[in-house]
């Protein structure tokens, strides 16, 4: 990695378990500063093992810091990680959950994910015209005979979207008809997902350029006291595309690889999830259909007017996208308080 860039990543990690996953990433991740984010039982001690820079939140910590806009971070859901996005000042925010570990690639080297991540950010994507070759960007790569030269120089990049071996992200309803399927296939390529393209955004192992989208990454209401949980990554996967697509930012997914080495309970999960697999059917056209008026030219205007489509065109789902339209809204005040250094009130 290059030195400069040292200082400029958090690593964000949301945790109900413990944190000795950090063992296999030490190598990689021991020069960076983690926000550790604790949910659940604030009283539970979560060790952090030796060497590693780390400051860690559990929900007292959250309500003590942020008051009453403590609303706006979930509890008893990984949507908890961006009160993480919120405490980092750095330019560079890479999340990680607690149960990825280090990934090989096909010639049995480690994946250094972190390093490749910031590889993606830090070179442009393509949104507006596909390049069949895939990231033309990538070490060895380039643009395909017939790409138009006018959009070469791409547009900067906002997201990097890693995914994962052996566990696949799977929905509740398909991890339960296909109970051993593990995902063995390395597929080496980077491609940015088109504009006004929606895409499946995993939290899972998944970096962004905070200063540019760093707003629009609310991960919901999601988890105890809510309708919903599990969905807390795919609201923000929606919400930043569209803010993307709007701002002329680009997405990329593919590499890098993390192994993914725990199926959560499909169960629980879709207990969880059961309102999020029908409310999607109509969110995503929403998502889909969202134009966003040329007045909104920064992260957090987009966001603060998706907050009102929201409330005027989802109430209808349910009364639930009301409170989910406020929080839109406190997560940012929050957000800019933060920003601006001031204390939360
Ligand atoms: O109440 C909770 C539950 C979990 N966490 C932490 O969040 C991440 C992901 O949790 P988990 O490993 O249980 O879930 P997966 O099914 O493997 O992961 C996917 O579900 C997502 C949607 O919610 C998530 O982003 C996906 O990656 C772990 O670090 C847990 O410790 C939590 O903080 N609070």
């Amino acid at each position: 990695m290059a030195p400069d860039l040292l200082d400029q990543v958090d690593i964000v990690i949301p945790t109900i378990r413990s944190l000795d996953f950090l063992e296999q990433w030490r190598p990689f991740f021991e020069p960076y500063h983690l926000i550790v984010v604790q949910d659940g039982d604030p009283d539970r001690q979560v060790s952090i093992p030796d060497g590693f820079d780390c400051d860690i939140y559990n929900r007292r910590d959250i309500e003590r810091i942020l008051g009453e806009k403590a609303s706006c971070i979930s509890y008893k859901d990984s949507a908890c990680r961006c009160f993480g996005f919120l405490m980092s000042r750095k330019r560079y925010v890479y999340t990680i959950d607690d149960d990825c570990f280090v990934a090989k690639s096909p010639d049995g080297k480690l994946i250094d994910a972190l390093h490749h991540h910031l590889r993606n950010l830090c070179t442009p994507s393509t949104p507006f015209f596909f390049n069949t070759l895939y990231d033309p960007f990538a070490e060895g790569a380039d643009f395909v005979r017939g790409y138009p030269f006018s959009l070469r120089i791409g547009a900067p990049t906002a997201i990097s979207h890693g995914l994962w071996l052996n566990i696949p992200d799977y929905d509740a309803p398909t991890q339960m008809v296909k109970p051993l399927e593990k995902n063995t296939r390395y597929v080496d390529a980077v491609l940015t997902v088109p504009h006004g393209c929606l895409y499946p955004m995993c939290g899972m192992n998944m970096a962004f350029d905070r200063e540019i989208i760093g707003p629009a990454m609310w991960f919901g209401l999601m988890g105890e006291g809510q309708p919903l949980g599990r969905y807390d990554d795919m609201f923000a996967g929606w919400c930043s595309k569209v803010v993307c697509d709007h701002l002329g930012l680009g997405v990329k997914t593919g590499l890098p690889y993390v192994w993914h080495s725990k199926a959560s309970n499909p169960f629980v999960n879709l207990k969880k999830e059961y309102k999020g697999i029908f409310w999607q059917e109509e969110l995503i056209p929403f998502f889909q259909g969202v134009k966003l008026s040329p007045e909104s030219t920064t992260t957090e205007e987009c966001y603060l007017e998706l907050a009102q489509l929201v409330r005027e065109n989802l109430i209808g789902i349910d009364p639930y996208f009301g409170k989910v339209a406020d929080a839109m809204e406190t997560w940012i005040d929050a957000w800019r308080q933060m920003a601006n250094g001031e204390k939360i009130v």
